[in-house]
């Protein structure tokens, strides 16, 4: 349905190109001509620049031509696929692929983080002052940003550099099943400021164009604030009506919650979880060993959200919303965090020594966030108190074996 009044539409930029930054382009592309009211048909993927040879398993294989290299972004945009990160998935012609990040971003309203996160703050400080002021965000990443001041959500590493309002998408989602448009389900956390929604301001709000954000996270006090600019009337409303008209569809259907830091930590440190459950599984312990680590690794995830997002976490986003257990479930039985995880126990060789072999440039986001949570836990004295996580880290550095998995997490008397 048209909006009353708005005469612009929105431009949507997907910021990354791996494969779940590929595979978010693609239903992303498909929702946009499906709403043409609401938003520009073209969407840009900002692609970080590779070159790139066309493997012997594609179609598009010539064996004239076997040794030539190509820029991958000019791939994408001629033969509408990203033979690298999303192999044999045609992508719509609207997806269009963007070598140059400033310039993918100009004029977008809504900016969807797609990176690994380790990349995530400094492409948000190239973009910084030159994006939209009233841009909105939504964040796929899956992992937290841990600093010297303690840790954020990558929801809030993202509006703070860029000050802007940054949601978060999380959920069961093996990237490869969606692009092959097999049923699943997703979590989007979207509170943004009411203006942005055109619902009546509440008496006594700022009246001006500006608004307050109220960072969700406890653990940065600085974090708390940001001025927010509020999206201009010729828009049509970024209601969650309308977000999940850009991420749902008859294969990937969307449920919208308000608990951004849940949905963001249930992403973040299913990871870990995911790592564990590689490593009992690798040791050929069996269904049961590695229903124990993940019964574990959800009280572990919920009390570091009580523990450091206390005001704003829900438990219910965990127990009830894809981006919880069901995340744990599915990143648990295929992931990469478990495959390589399972794959270094049985080859005896370094899980980053099997990320770097196996992946094809592919990142893992559960070994940084162990290391990453772990020196946060460490700043709080809190190390025992979530035995698990601190266990996968030090399996991660050598200071224990896998096989000391269930007396680590026993609890002590
Ligand atoms: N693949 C999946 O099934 C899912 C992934 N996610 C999350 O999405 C995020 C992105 O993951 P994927 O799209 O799967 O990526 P990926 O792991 O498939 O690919 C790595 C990406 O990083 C890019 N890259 C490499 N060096 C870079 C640099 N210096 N600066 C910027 N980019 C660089 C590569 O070009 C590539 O696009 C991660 O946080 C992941 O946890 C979330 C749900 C599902
Ligand atoms: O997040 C994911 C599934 O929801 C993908 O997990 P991996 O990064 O371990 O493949």
């Amino acid at each position: 349905m048209a909006t009353l009044g708005a005469q612009k539409k929105h431009k949507v930029t997907i910021v990354g190109s791996g494969n779940w930054g590929t595979t978010m382009s693609k239903l992303v592309a498909e929702n946009v001509k499906a709403h043409p009211d609401l938003f520009e048909e073209i969407v840009q993927m900002w692609v970080y620049e590779e070159e790139v040879p066309i493997p012997q398993s594609s179609k598009h294989y010539n064996p004239e031509t076997a040794n030539k290299t190509h820029k991958l972004s000019e791939l994408v945009n001629t033969i509408h696929e990203n033979i690298k990160y999303l192999p044999n998935i045609t992508l719509p012609s609207n997806v269009v692929a963007n070598p140059d990040v400033v310039d993918s971003c100009k004029n977008s309203t809504i900016l969807i983080f797609v990176l690994p996160h380790q990349f995530i703050p400094r492409v948000c400080d190239q973009l910084a002052d030159k994006i939209m002021p009233w841009a909105r965000a939504i964040c796929c990443t899956k992992g937290v940003d841990v600093g010297e001041k303690g840790i954020r959500l990558m929801s809030e590493a993202i509006g703070m550099r860029l000050n802007i309002y940054c949601g978060a998408l999380s959920g069961a989602n093996i990237a490869t099943e969606i692009a092959q448009e097999k049923y699943s389900e997703t979590t989007v956390a979207y509170d943004p400021p009411p203006m942005d929604s055109r619902a009546p301001t509440p008496k006594g709000s700022p009246a001006s164009s500006q608004v307050d954000l109220i960072s969700p996270s406890k653990a940065i006090p600085s974090a708390r604030s940001a001025r927010l600019k509020a999206l201009p009337s010729e828009y049509p409303p970024l209601s969650h009506e309308n977000v999940r008209k850009l991420f749902h569809r008859p294969y990937f259907h969307v449920r919208i919650v308000s608990d951004v830091a849940g949905v963001s930590l249930g992403g973040a440190l299913k990871n870990i979880v995911a790592l564990a459950a590689g490593f009992v599984d690798g040791l050929g312990w069996g269904d049961n060993a590695k229903a124990a680590v993940m019964r574990v690794g959800i009280l572990e995830m919920v009390a570091f959200g009580k523990a450091f997002f206390a005001d704003s976490v829900h438990t219910s986003t965990f127990t009830e919303e894809s981006c919880g257990v069901a995340d744990v479930v599915t990143s648990c039985m295929g992931g990469r965090n478990f495959r390589c995880a399972k794959m270094a126990i049985e080859r005896g060789e370094s899980i980053f020594e099997i990320e770097r072999k196996e992946l094809n440039g592919q990142k893992l986001q559960g070994t940084s966030t162990a290391y990453e949570v772990n020196s946060f836990l460490k700043t709080q004295g809190m190390e025992k108190d979530f035995p698990l996580f601190t266990a996968v880290y030090n399996i991660l550095e050598g200071n224990v074996k896998p096989e000391q998995i269930p007396d680590l997490i026993e609890p002590k008397q």
